[in-house]
């Protein structure tokens, strides 16, 4: 697991220097006093003042605080920290609302290193102060901000974050019992608390919990409620958020006590950033890329963030576009990457100046990336709330942004009911017709080119459809009004993945559910990972050949897609959205259904033939297998090599040739008189067999000199005198099928017969050439004539082939002439 954990002087040591006792009491003394002073100033601070604290110079601070702020070039207030600090200087519990962008991080990690400063925390005192962030980018950007005003105390401070390289959970306690701050995601941290022997959090002076809506939520609310239970009741609580919420029964799971609001937005017109340019676009679901691609080209020169609902979403349009080359760095990020590339691709996307970043919501909340220009929501998010972080990603603290939100019109009047009562103003706009640029195209030839792509597209199809059914918000989301056929399309997929939903299941639950457990692989659970997965049962059981077979995969980049496409990977990068409960893909739900139920044992609704010939069994799994159980040729395979049997007068089966007892073989006289009587009796039964032969044969020239001189007639001609209707053919003439005479069966069955001839008439000298051209001396046969057209030239064919040497002169006249 990758965990970082840092001081907050950036590591150096601290030099003890060699003082006389008298010295140290003198310097005890004098920070006594320090502390002693300040918690005075801290005591008169009007809460009420008539004009707010402008400067931060004018906050009851410690000196290294002020220091540390004033070197990262702060030195105004903004008005959440204008009035939450003195608040939180004053020991108060504390709810936050304030727009996005407005400078919450520095409302609470100002009162967090005031609070340890004044308590005079050391190293020893362990751990004071814990800062929850719902997703390791904002846990990341959170620790830099704290080393950056903290850099002249002396408190150590750390990240955990999990990850999958790095420090063990062991290694990283090892660490974490030295921090006196620590900054991280909630999953990893009750993991500490609940597994690292020697960690605790029993002196914990203060709690902050940054998006403390998202913390709260259903995603989180079993790990928090756990991590609470570590912590000491009797400590300061801080929770911080854009869309903060006064939910009673958060403040009573957080025991707050007498918490503050502080919300800025009540005094505000808008609940988003005034210098932000809100817009929205009606674009049907088939043209959102068309549009999405279009918006792009026209905006190369610049730093774009475009929110899609899942991760597969995500790759799809980044593994397209990118194939696509519009002209502008690609990047994306969502939550089932690697820790490291997440973070590296985090810090392109913040130092590059022209960029378009692909991502889900992992990236909605907090992150404060540099000078991003658009924020374009190519589907519609969940609610308001997500809306307002989404956007809150550009037009941070005071410079401009712009947003644009794609609507399908179905979704239109709903959510734009929604917006307005949020007091978001949003104008619509239309895109520029000669802008219109359709990919689709493209798209399909990507998708027949690259199966991968393809395969992302199903599941980016299969997910976004997913996504819409299990909304909340009905009066926005309308599966039904959708043109999914016209979407597959618009993605380049030759066809409209099928979904299966299951019934009765609460939607609720299931939506939710992928962030409850951390082994479920939603985006939000990814966020705060490194929490153990629950324990795979598969995995301890013995894995059979077909477990083998479904989880084998090729190498390609994608071939993660394909696996998930058809069956369960059930690694760790398995699909955020989960679907495997609640729909799936016909094909995958047969083959993931095979691993399933493959050990379950005879219950199972699996078929399993037995194979005949030693063959391992035929197992019945899908309908195309079932349907090749039909197929002679296909079973063929399963039925091994046929013995001739010969059955004796009571009807029981025995071998062609059974060896004798040696005392059968002695009593039946010697070996050489044995071995004679056998060859006689073989002999005559050759002779018998051979009169019967010629007797046949003859017939059947008789016959076919009948029929022959019968089409001569031009009579019909039927064989009904042996009643051995496959030893000669059945031609009727007018019978034929394919329009050149011969019915093909029956031209079949005409074609001679190596050695039947053999004492009748010679056979006519064969034409050196299959074929001739229509021009030459024409030859008599009594054959009828068949003729043959290619390219223009006719051919008349002499006799009927009966090699394959005859087969390809056939076929190379054909082509040749
Ligand atoms: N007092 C200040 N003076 C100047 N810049 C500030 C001040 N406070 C914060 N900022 C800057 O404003 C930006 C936004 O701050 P911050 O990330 O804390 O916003 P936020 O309210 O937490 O946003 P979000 O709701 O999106 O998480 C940051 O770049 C930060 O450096």
């Amino acid at each position: 697991m990758a965990t970082h954990a840092r001081t907050a002087n950036g590591g150096k040591p601290h030099f003890s220097r060699k003082r006389s006792t008298n010295d140290r009491l003198q310097k005890r003394k004098r920070e006594q006093d320090e502390v002693t002073d300040l918690q005075a100033r801290v005591n008169a601070l009007d809460l009420k003042p008539t004009t707010p604290i402008a400067k931060f110079a004018d906050l009851p601070l410690s000196d290294p605080s002020a220091a540390g702020i004033s070197a990262s070039h702060f030195t105004t207030l903004t008005d959440i920290q204008a009035q939450a600090i003195p608040l939180a200087l004053k020991g108060k519990d504390i709810l936050g609302a304030a727009k996005t962008g407005s400078g919450k991080t520095l409302a609470f990690l100002i009162p967090v290193l005031e609070k340890l400063y004044r308590a005079q925390w050391t190293e020893y005192d362990g751990l004071g102060a814990l800062i929850l962030s719902p997703t390791r980018e904002l846990a990341l950007q959170i620790f830099d901000v704290l080393r950056k005003i903290g850099r002249k105390h002396a408190f150590s401070a750390g990240l955990v974050i999990g990850g999958k390289a790095g420090f063990s959970l062991k290694e990283e306690a090892e660490r974490l019992t030295r921090m006196n701050i620590l900054v991280c995601t909630p999953g990893r941290m009750k993991q500490h608390l609940e597994q690292a022997a020697g960690f605790n959090a029993d002196n914990l002076q203060i709690l902050v919990l940054d998006e403390a809506d998202r913390i709260m939520d259903m995603g989180f609310q079993r790990e928090v409620d756990q991590l609470v239970e570590h912590l000491p009741k009797d400590r300061q609580t801080l929770m911080f958020s854009a869309t903060q919420s006064k939910k009673v029964s958060d403040l009573a799971r957080l025991s707050l006590k007498d918490p503050e609001y502080v919300s800025v937005h009540e005094a505000a017109s808008h609940a988003t950033p005034t210098n932000l340019q809100q817009h929205y676009i009606v674009t049907p679901l088939h043209e959102k890329l068309d549009t999405l691609y279009g918006f792009i080209k026209a905006n190369l020169k610049s730093k774009i963030i475009v929110f899609l609902s899942s991760g597969k979403q995500v790759r799809f349009a980044y593994e397209s576009f990118r194939h696509l080359q519009p002209g502008i760095p690609l990047l994306h990020l969502h939550g089932r990457q690697k820790q490291t590339a997440r973070l590296e691709i985090t810090h392109r996307f913040t130092s590059a100046k022209y960029s378009c970043l692909f991502a889900t919501d992992v990236v909605a909340r907090g992150i404060d990336f540099p000078a991003v220009d658009w924020v374009i929501q190519a589907d519609c998010p969940e609610d308001v709330d997500t809306y307002i972080h989404r956007v809150g990603r550009t037009a941070r603290y005071e410079s401009n942004g712009k947003a644009v939100l794609f609507l399908e019109p179905s979704e239109e009047d709903g959510m734009l009911k929604k917006l307005e009562a949020k007091k978001i103003p949003i104008a619509r706009v239309n895109v520029k017709e000669n802008k219109k640029k359709s990919i689709q195209n493209s798209l399909q030839n990507m998708c027949f080119q690259n199966p991968d792509l393809k395969y992302l597209g199903q599941k980016a199809f299969i997910s976004y459809v997913r996504a819409i059914q299990y909304q909340n918000d009905k009066s926005i989301f309308n599966l039904k009004k959708l043109d999914l056929d016209a979407f597959s399309k618009s993605m380049g997929l030759p066809g409209t993945p099928q979904i299966k939903f299951q019934k009765g299941e609460d939607v609720k639950k299931i939506k939710n559910a992928p962030r409850q457990g951390m082994s479920s692989g939603s985006e939000s659970e990814m966020d705060m990972n490194g929490v153990k997965k629950p324990k795979d049962k598969k995995k301890d059981q013995v894995r059979t050949k077909y477990d083998k077979m479904f989880e084998r995969t090729n190498q390609d980049v994608l071939s993660s897609h394909y696996s998930k496409m058809v069956g369960k990977s059930g690694d760790d990068d398995d699909d955020d959205d989960s679907e495997d409960d609640i729909l799936a893909v016909k094909r995958r739900l047969d083959d993931s259904d095979l691993d399933n139920e493959a050990s379950k044992g005879p219950t199972s609704n699996i078929k399993v033939v037995e194979g005949l010939g030693g063959q391992d069994p035929y197992v019945i799994d899908s309908k195309r297998r079932e349907k090749a159980l039909k197929s002679k040729k296909k079973m063929a395979k399963f039925k091994g090599m046929p013995t001739k049997m010969v059955f004796d007068d009571e009807g029981n089966a025995h071998p062609l040739y059974e060896m004798s007892t040696p005392a059968d073989f002695q009593g039946a006289g010697a070996a050489d008189e044995q071995r004679q009587v056998f060859v006689e009796d073989e002999s005559k039964k050759v002779l018998e067999a051979d009169v019967d032969d010629k007797e046949r044969v003859r017939q059947r020239k008789r016959e076919k000199k009948a029929k022959r001189k019968a089409l001569e007639r031009g009579e019909s001609f039927v064989n009904d005198n042996n009643g051995d209707e496959d030893s000669a053919p059945q031609l009727v003439s007018g019978g034929d099928d394919d329009g050149d005479g011969h019915d093909p069966i029956a031209f079949m069955r005409s074609l001679p017969v190596a050695g039947e001839d053999s004492d009748a008439e010679p056979p006519k000298k064969k034409a050196k050439k299959w074929f001739q051209q229509d021009d030459s001396d024409a030859d008599v046969d009594e054959q009828p004539k068949k003729k043959q057209k290619s390219k223009g030239k006719v051919f008349k064919m002499h006799e009927e082939p009966e090699t394959l040497e005859d087969l390809e002169a056939l076929a190379t006249g054909l082509l040749d002439g």
